[in-house]
């Protein structure tokens, strides 16, 4: 039985990976961990027995010790309860489905406990990828990529000599607005941000596709995990999310992933890696899909693509920088505080303040994410 904990357990990427342990039947969960939804929580420790359970916000978590006390399952709460699930004794692969940079410290933890990582939340490595790539050669851990794009191209490497790779084709779909000038962005509601063509995921990276930030933290997240420099990844609209990254070897060969937009795939490949199993779902049709169509990012009207690369390349805190404002922007655009147009002019006004710290620590780097949401708390 292979055994795994789950830290953001209540989310998109948390419940279908939950989807996964269950059509396999053969993996024990050993830690759940959420934010504060305690009734989801609840229904998935009664499912899952798992040994330990973490609710980040602590009254949630005594409201929860409550309602399990029939279970023999032990309920923790805050960073220390996170890191208390990443630690569980038995497990051999964490999953890290938490979103933000909240993410970091039990990730670490998990690393130093031996753990092999199966990553989703991108926050993380872009912000500390300089700790995270070389504690995970020194621990010996595998960090495992569940992002749709990630999974793709460890997908087109397998078997290929990572020397000669030429550069790393990262798709796109372009989100909702794909096509919009600014002057059309002004007035878009949250709905309409919300409202992702291709793929169904929690509500900020629903948010960050639709203004191409996301891509922009894919694109440093692929630097970290592919040892490449930030201009060997190129983006590409790909609208209809079929190709899902594409890696083109020195040779010039491109090999590509395809599949349906379905994050069950990637979830099920991290877990069972090498092993590929069966996978119930719709399959491409290439005769109804009929073209495949490709196109140029816009950074003109999507400048968060081009502050990502700005980010990257500069490194060390700036990529903090550019993912806390980023965080705090979204957050307050969801909460009708703020335009859409506003999220990246804050990313862009916080980075500009900003004089970078090589190598930062991961006190630097937490110390970059308050100055960065202090220099917007005081000027929007
Ligand atoms: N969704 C997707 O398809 C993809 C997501 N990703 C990445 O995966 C990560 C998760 O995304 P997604 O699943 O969409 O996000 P969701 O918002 O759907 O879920 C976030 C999860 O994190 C939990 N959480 C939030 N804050 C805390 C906290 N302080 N302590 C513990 N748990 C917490 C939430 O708990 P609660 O429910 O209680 O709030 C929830 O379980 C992100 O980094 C995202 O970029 C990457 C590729 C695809
Ligand atoms: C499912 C997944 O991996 C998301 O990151 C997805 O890629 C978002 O789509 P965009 O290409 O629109 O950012
Ligand atoms: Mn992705």
């Amino acid at each position: 039985m292979k055994k795994i904990a789950i830290l953001g357990s209540t989310g998109s990427i948390g419940t279908q990976t939950l989807e996964v342990v269950e059509n396999q039947g053969d993996i024990e969960v050993t830690a759940l961990a959420a934010g504060s939804n305690i009734r989801l929580l609840e229904e998935q420790i009664r499912k899952f027995r798992p040994k330990i359970a973490c609710v980040f916000e602590e009254e949630k978590a005594k409201e929860l010790k409550r309602s399990v006390r029939d279970l023999p399952v032990r309920v923790v709460s805050g960073m220390e309860g996170l890191i208390e699930a990443a630690v569980e004794e038995t497990s051999e692969i964490v999953v890290t489905a938490v979103v933000g940079m909240i993410g970091i410290r039990p990730t670490i933890a998990a690393m130093e406990a031996g753990k092999d990582i199966a990553l989703a939340n991108k926050e993380t490595l872009v912000t500390a990828g300089h700790i995270i790539m070389p504690l995970a050669k020194k621990m010996g851990v595998r960090i495992l990529p569940v992002d749709s794009e990630h999974s793709a191209i460890f997908q087109c490497l397998n078997g290929e000599n990572k020397g000669s790779v030429h550069k790393i084709l990262l798709t796109a779909s372009g989100g909702p607005f794909r096509g919009k000038t600014r002057e059309e962005l002004k007035n878009v509601k949250v709905e309409d941000a919300l409202n992702h063509p291709n793929w169904a995921m929690g509500r900020k990276i629903t948010i960050d596709s639709s203004t191409m930030v996301n891509k922009g933290l894919e694109v440093m997240e692929a630097k970290w995990l592919f040892d490449v420099q930030m201009d060997q990844v190129q983006v590409v609209i790909q609208p209809k999310s079929i190709i899902h990254s594409m890696v083109e070897f020195e040779d010039g060969a491109v090999m590509a992933q395809m599949g349906t937009p379905d994050m069950k795939l990637p979830i099920q490949y991290a877990l069972y890696y090498p092993e590929r199993r069966y996978l119930k779902g719709d399959r491409l049709d290439f005769w109804s899909i009929g073209q495949i169509n490709f196109e140029k990012p816009d950074l003109v009207n999507f400048p968060g693509l081009k502050l990502a690369y700005e980010a990257g390349c500069a490194g060390g805190t700036l990529p903090t920088v550019f993912n806390a404002a980023n965080e705090k922007a979204v957050a307050k655009f969801l909460n009708r505080e703020i335009t859409y147009l506003t999220i990246t002019d804050m990313i862009e006004g916080a980075m500009n303040g900003h004089t970078v710290k090589e190598n930062p620590t991961v006190e630097e780097i937490l110390e970059a994410e308050a100055a960065a949401y202090e220099y917007i708390e005081s000027r929007w």
